[in-house]
């Protein structure tokens, strides 16, 4: 049941657990106990009750679950559901699943029935958010993905998994801005990310209809975001066993695609779902698994910002570069904007030592950026860049 469940609900990861040696019924498991538990507080089976309700739910959730980790006990919970039972079973043929990953979850899942639910002041507190209810997967799964391996770099090894829960939480939090919004009056993205772009508020993304500029903007953030995250936990991958590895890019590259099509979608993820079709993915799959053996760094050559630099001209940067990258897939009417921006960017330039701008408008842009040390010029028929500075777009 646990198969079909994921067959029928996870179509990436049950095509990507098609590539998995050992620990796939287990996996199975897992997802359908994630599940489960999501479903206690978003599903339909749960719109029609009362908060109290839904979070009496999840003590039933909890309980159960101190059950099912009691090794001491082979007592299995009376109330025990499909999925518990499946979790209950994984835990026992597959060694080193510990509590803490699904506690934390539950964590995440009471933080989307508390009044504040749908309201982020910072994006630490999205982070922290992603951390619960994703990030955990990863801790959850590793016992799966490393069956018969040691221990060794468990530590980066799990810091680098739940980079990717956070990318792919990242990418859905993208991806269901308007649904979100809509449905659950939910914004998941940062009231001071909002701010940085026209001063937008919660509210602004709430009411909106279409995409305003400032909006588009403060999304490429987010998939800033997202795109350090795939980054830090691409480093990881490397340290799974081969099988598992194609299972990790797999999960990591087909939610990628999914974020990339919200930049295809211009940006508008109020309206239009992005999402990668059975195709797609069918024809991504086996550039994914050449890609995680080999080992070839999948920097497909998107913008990449440095968000180490967290002084304000650092914020500053970021800004301004989001600004001319959405201006850029604007199409002509961007001129302006990258002008403008370009400006801030060669006043930033001074405050910013050592970081240069990184703007790629095309695999021939990332290739000069990254095989050049000095910056030497680069030229396209919409923007000049010469020595790192980015000076006025091409009329
Ligand atoms: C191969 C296989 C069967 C994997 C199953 C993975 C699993 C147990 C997923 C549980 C997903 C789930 C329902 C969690 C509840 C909360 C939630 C909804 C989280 C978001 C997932 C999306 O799930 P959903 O089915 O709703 O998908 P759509 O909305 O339709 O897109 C999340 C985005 C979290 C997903 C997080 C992971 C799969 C963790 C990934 C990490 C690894 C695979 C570890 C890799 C290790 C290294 C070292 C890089």
């Amino acid at each position: 049941m646990a198969e079909e469940t994921t067959r029928e609900y996870a179509k990436s990861f049950f095509l990507a657990s098609k590539l998995m040696g050992r620990g796939r019924e287990e996996s199975y498991a897992l997802y359908a106990w994630c599940r489960e538990l999501d479903q206690l507080v978003d599903g339909e089976a749960a719109s029609g009750l009362t908060t109290d309700e839904r979070a009496r739910s999840l003590d039933g959730v909890a309980e159960r679950l101190r059950m099912i980790f009691d090794w001491d006990s082979q007592a299995v919970p009376t109330d025990a559901t499909y999925a518990d039972l499946a979790l209950y079973d994984a835990t026992r043929t597959v060694q080193g699943f510990e509590r803490e990953p699904f506690e934390d979850m539950i964590r995440g899942m009471r933080r989307d029935l508390e009044p504040n639910a749908g309201a982020f002041r910072t994006f630490s507190e999205v982070e922290s958010y992603a951390y619960q209810v994703a990030g955990t997967v990863a801790l959850m799964i590793l016992p799966i993905l490393t069956i018969g391996t040691n221990n060794a770099n468990d530590f980066e090894r799990r810091e680098r998994g739940v980079a990717l829960g956070i990318a792919l939480q990242m990418t859905n939090i993208v991806r269901d801005v308007g649904e979100d919004a809509r449905d659950r009056e939910r914004v998941y993205i940062a009231e001071e990310d909002l701010k940085l772009f026209g001063g937008m508020t919660r509210d602004d993304v709430l009411s909106m209809q279409t995409p305003t500029f400032d909006y588009k903007c403060a999304i490429e953030l987010q998939i800033q975001r997202a795109l350090m995250y795939y980054a830090q936990a691409r480093e990881g991958v490397v340290l799974l066993p081969l099988s598992s590895r194609l299972v990790a890019a797999c999960i990591a590259g087909l939610y990628k695609r999914i974020l990339l099509t919200v930049r295809e979608n211009r940006y508008d993820n109020l309206n239009m779902r992005a999402y990668a079709s059975k195709l797609q993915k069918l024809a991504l799959l086996p550039v994914l698994v050449w890609g995680s053996i080999v080992g070839t760094n999948d920097e497909d050559g998107d913008m990449r910002l440095d968000f180490s630099d967290d002084s304000e001209s650092g914020q500053a940067y970021r800004v301004a570069m989001c600004r001319i990258f959405v201006a850029i897939a604007s199409g002509d009417d961007g001129d302006e904007e990258i002008a403008r921006c370009a400006d801030i960017l060669r006043e930033i330039k001074r405050g910013v030592p050592g970081k240069q701008p990184m703007l790629s408008r095309s695999r021939r842009f990332v290739e000069w950026y990254k095989s050049s040390t000095d910056f030497g010029t680069y030229e396209d028929e919409r923007i000049k860049i010469d020595g790192g500075t980015i000076f006025h777009a091409r009329r």
